[in-house]
């Protein structure tokens, strides 16, 4: 876990200066070559889609790739969910330039990649682990980079399957003048399409671990 870490790490602060560097062409080619051999060095084995890297713990909901919260994604920020003593989860973060939409503020997708996990996560954290059937958002302020921010997610309702989510994003420093909000649906696919979706899916040893199992909610730090 503390290699996996410090390579994210390492990738996100690569990420964050490429897209905000002012070198010039023979600074860029010379990064070029040196982000070659790193990419050789990793593609020595790797692991096809549906086997779990070894870290993952699909009970604990751990996912060390995730594009939200992975440690050891070069793209996620990463988020920690947490909690949040208000209800469902909560997550700080301070979002940089590799995340630009508008210039200076938040790419309108993000916020959908954000708060698709906030309410996913927050059904997990209810004990409803779900699909995304449906997800909505309104775009009511735009979302300044550079500044500490809060999302949050929590069930508003569960009736079999499905459960209704909302979420929202706010800066820290006005968490009550919500920027984006969003509403969405979260199924629990029937059974025959949790046979087809996940069959083959394994762990790094080989075990079929497919998602959503009841008592999956456990991965939210108090
Ligand atoms: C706290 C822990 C931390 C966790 C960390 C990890 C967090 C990870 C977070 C990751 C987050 C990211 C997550 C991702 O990225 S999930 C990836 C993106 N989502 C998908 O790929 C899902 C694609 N869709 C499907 O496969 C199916 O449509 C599903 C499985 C969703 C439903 O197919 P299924 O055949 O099973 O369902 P059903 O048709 O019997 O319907 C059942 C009920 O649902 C209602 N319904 C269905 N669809 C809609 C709709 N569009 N609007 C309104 N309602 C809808 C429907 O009316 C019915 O309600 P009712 O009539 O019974 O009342």
């Amino acid at each position: 876990m503390a290699a996996v870490t410090e390579l994210g790490t390492a990738l996100r602060a690569l990420v964050d200066a490429s897209v905000s560097t002012a070198v010039g062409p023979e600074e860029l080619r010379a990064a070029a070559a040196e982000a070659r051999r790193a990419t050789a060095l990793l593609e020595a084995d790797r692991r096809p889609p549906g086997r779990l890297p070894p870290l993952d713990d699909p009970v604990a909901f751990r996912r060390v790739y995730s594009p939200v919260t992975g440690v050891g994604s070069a793209v996620a920020p990463p988020l920690t969910l947490r909690g949040d003593p208000a209800g469902g989860v909560r997550a700080e973060a301070t979002l940089g330039l590799l995340y630009e939409g508008p210039p200076g503020y938040l790419h309108g997708g993000m916020s959908g990649l954000l708060m698709d996990h906030l309410l996913g996560a927050a059904a997990i954290h209810a004990g409803l682990w779900g699909m995304t059937a449906h997800l909505e958002l309104d775009y009511r302020g735009p979302v300044p980079l550079g500044v500490p921010l809060v999302l949050r997610g929590w069930v508003e309702r569960n009736a079999g399957r499905r459960t209704d989510v909302a979420g929202s994003i706010a800066a820290a420093d006005a968490p009550d003048r919500v920027l984006v909000q969003a509403t969405g649906i979260f199924v629990t696919p029937r059974a025959e399409k949790m046979d087809a979706y996940f069959a083959t899916v394994t762990d790094a040893a080989g075990r079929h671990t497919p998602p959503g199992r009841p008592t999956d909610a456990t991965a939210v730090q108090p």
